[in-house]
């Protein structure tokens, strides 16, 4: 569904540049629901903008399903917006018109798109919980029920793919569980591929796969285990390589790109010592990473084939 391959994005302002993407990949299957997490300025919400054709990437490649997003015309960007991808934000103000009830807001993008559907509208409303409030107008819901409306609009014109941008982020712990498990059912009933970028690690648990970026790169990817519903459920907890572990319901794994370039974590290059270069040991299983002074003496050497294993 969706495949990124080097991506660059690059800001110019006046007189600085920034380097927002710098070579990122990424890949998601159709009918997938995944998660990107990160540190704040990572290039969460760029790579987002750029799934979503909010936002033009530099270089590198970017397709989403048929749709190549590095070649697409405005013409046809507007049509790609309308029809393949639904977008919900944190701040639904952004999706949502406060005058008009719940039902006129998820039927609005359909009359826009010339295709109003009445069912379908009430349909999509059952499905987020709020059949019982189709009439009330926006100012009316708490907080978590617009958040709602939003993903109810979000998916008027029946996108294959939804993107959420910190969905979670300004509701309680409880209507943010709520709004994951909609996803969820979404997600298996109506087979659409769903994208979530947060802060929020319990998230980790609704999903089939979290993705770290750092520096604009996918750095560490965690895919939750097969059996993961009949161990004991733990939040995420600050350790493993980014900052990040998420217990036992999850293999974490490091990404590596196209040519074998990985990210080592600051923290672990801190520890090692290691600034410019590194020893690169073989075994003919495992490559351990050590600091130049871990480098065998000339002599030791038992003539494995270690050199030239790869860059790190
Ligand atoms: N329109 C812009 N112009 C210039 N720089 C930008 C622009 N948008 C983002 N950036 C920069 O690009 C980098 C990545 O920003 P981005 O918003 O994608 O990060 P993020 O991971 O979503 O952060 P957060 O979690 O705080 O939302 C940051 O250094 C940011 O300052």
């Amino acid at each position: 569904m969706i495949h990124c391959e080097d991506l660059v994005k690059i800001f110019k302002t006046d007189d600085v540049e920034v380097v927002a993407l710098q070579g990122l990949n990424l890949t998601v299957e159709q009918g997938e629901m995944m998660a990107i997490i990160g540190n704040s300025g990572s290039g969460k919400s760029t790579l987002l903008n750029i799934l979503g054709g909010l936002d033009r990437p530099s270089a590198g490649r970017a397709v989403v399903g048929s749709w190549n997003l590095l070649k697409m015309t405005k013409e046809q960007l507007i049509e790609y917006k309308r029809k393949t991808v639904g977008f919900i934000w944190q701040n639904n103000a952004r999706n949502l018109v406060p005058y008009l009830t719940a039902l006129q807001n998820v039927e609005l993008p359909m009359v826009i798109g010339g295709k109003a559907d009445r069912a379908y509208a009430k349909r999509l409303l059952e499905a987020v919980g709020l059949e019982h409030r189709m009439g009330s107008r926006l100012t009316q819901l708490s907080g978590g029920e617009q958040q709602r409306v939003a993903i109810a609009i979000a998916l008027s014109n029946r996108p294959r793919l939804v993107l959420a941008d910190e969905p979670t982020g300004s509701v309680d712990s409880a209507a943010g569980e709520r709004i994951l498990d909609i996803f969820r059912r979404l997600n298996r009933e109506m087979g659409v591929t769903i994208v979530i970028v947060t802060h929020d690690l319990s998230v980790a648990d609704k999903v089939d796969r979290v993705v770290a970026i750092r520096d604009g790169m996918t750095s560490t990817e965690w895919l939750k285990r097969e059996d993961a519903e009949a161990s004991p459920r733990e939040n995420g907890t600050v350790a493993g390589q980014d900052g990040v572990r998420f217990g036992d319901r999850h293999e974490e794994y490091v990404v590596l790109d196209r040519v074998g370039r990985l990210q080592i974590p600051q923290a672990y290059l801190e520890a090692m010592n290691v600034t410019g270069k590194a020893v690169l040991q073989f075994d003919g299983r495992t490559v351990t990473i050590g600091p130049p002074d871990a480098a065998p003496a000339a002599g030791e050497r038992e003539g494995g084939g270690d050199d030239g294993a790869g860059d790190g």
